[in-house]
């Protein structure tokens, strides 16, 4: 028999089996603990081409004296190649069954000094499975993983993660009603304030320093107003962005690079990974401020697809600003990244070291 002719070739593949990767819903229960095998090497080529394709271009990364300006022997790994390099390897384990990436919070980087050369070992804990009301076809995991140095065991990076899962069976569900009703079918992309008006004025910082945060946030006060504003720059999403930066980090999602599976997924097409999306919307925001370390994030949702051809550009609003060092001050934003039909894809905040 010939295998390669194309009729019989059609009907073998049609009797065989398909040796799947990827766990489902059921596979996963609150407690386990999963040592991902993958694991990488942070490399420079990597690193270069996730901070360079996110514009992020803080010259602390890039060159030496800039770097030791900024407390570093040498430039480090960018943090957001170093957070998606401890999630890429996750996938294969966690969300390879596919599902979406929902959000993430307590994002938190132990270690910013790491250097390309670097050995990473991730594992992942499940905190929590539940069942979607509105999809019976999937469940809701949250995991929390940790990225540790594999020569010392330091970590270097920690998040709590929320996925939906498919489910080998789908459950009976309402369908979504209960959370609708309770919720009051609010589909805002910012929580809590959606019912709220908007402010009357919208402040903008004089400059990119601690101190012009802080002074924005002190003429806001008392009056109804926001410190919030716009970033000029927005990037189109490209195979690069979508396809090459998560297999860069070993993230086997099928969402960023089979194009056959997803045209017929509610998307139609590939989409960004959710990591990519959120870079490049801190990318434009950092590019308006000093910099000086990441802190953390928080209550991270991803709000809708970004295809191939959506342009991403950034939205930062100022909440607090606290004087914490000689040199840098902790300012808390939160950022929404939106496309070019101004629909908000991603939302989270972030706490970082501004200099002074
Ligand atoms: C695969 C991958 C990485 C990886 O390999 O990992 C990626 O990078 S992929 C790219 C990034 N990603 C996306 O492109 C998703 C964009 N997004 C959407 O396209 C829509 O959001 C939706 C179609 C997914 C849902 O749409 P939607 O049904 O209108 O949304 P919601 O009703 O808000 O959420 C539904 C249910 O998830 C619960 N839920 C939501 N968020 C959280 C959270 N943070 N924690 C706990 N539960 C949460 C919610 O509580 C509801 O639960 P119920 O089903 O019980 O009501």
């Amino acid at each position: 028999m010939d295998y390669t002719d194309t009729e019989t070739f059609t009907t073998i593949l049609d009797r065989t089996e398909t040796r799947e990767k990827g766990n489902c819903f059921e596979d996963f229960t609150e407690g386990q603990t999963i040592a991902h095998a993958p694991g990488l090497t942070l490399s420079n080529y990597a690193n270069e081409l996730w901070a360079s394709q996110t514009l992020n271009h803080d010259p602390m990364y890039w060159r030496t004296d800039a770097a030791r300006e900024a407390g570093f022997e040498e430039p480090p790994v960018h943090p957001d190649y170093l957070l998606a390099a401890v999630m890429g390897p996750t996938v294969e384990d966690l969300s390879e069954k596919g599902g979406y990436f929902l959000g993430r919070t307590n994002v938190r980087y132990h270690d910013q000094t790491v250097t390309p050369g670097t050995e990473v070992r991730v594992s992942s804990t499940v905190e929590s499975t539940a069942t979607s009301s509105s999809r019976p076809e999937y469940g809701i995991v949250t995991w929390e993983t940790e990225g540790v140095d594999a020569e010392t065991g330091d970590p270097l990076v920690s998040y709590e993660r929320t996925n939906m899962i498919p489910r080998r069976e789908p459950v009976a569900t309402d369908g979504g009603e209960s959370a609708t009703a309770a919720d009051g079918g609010d589909t805002d992309a910012t929580d809590g304030d959606a019912d709220d008006a908007p402010p009357e004025e919208f402040v903008t910082p004089d400059g990119d320093r601690f101190g012009d945060f802080a002074a924005a946030l002190d003429e806001a006060e008392d009056r109804d107003a926001a410190v919030a504003y716009r970033h000029e720059r927005g990037r189109t999403m490209d195979d690069v962005l979508v396809a090459t930066l998560p297999l860069m980090t070993l993230n086997t999602a099928k969402q960023h690079h089979n194009v056959d599976v997803m045209a017929d997924s509610p998307s139609g097409d590939i989409v960004a990974y959710g990591d990519v999306t959120r870079s490049v919307a801190l990318g434009h925001a950092r590019s308006d401020e000093a910099t000086y370390r990441e802190l953390g994030c928080d209550d991270e949702r991803f709000h809708t697809f970004v295809t191939p051809g959506d342009t991403v550009y950034g939205f930062t609003r100022v909440l607090d600003a606290e004087a914490t060092h000689d040199h840098a001050g902790t300012v808390t934003f939160e950022h929404i990244a939106f496309n070019q039909h101004d629909a908000p894809v991603y939302s989270g905040t972030r706490r970082a070291l501004i200099q002074q």
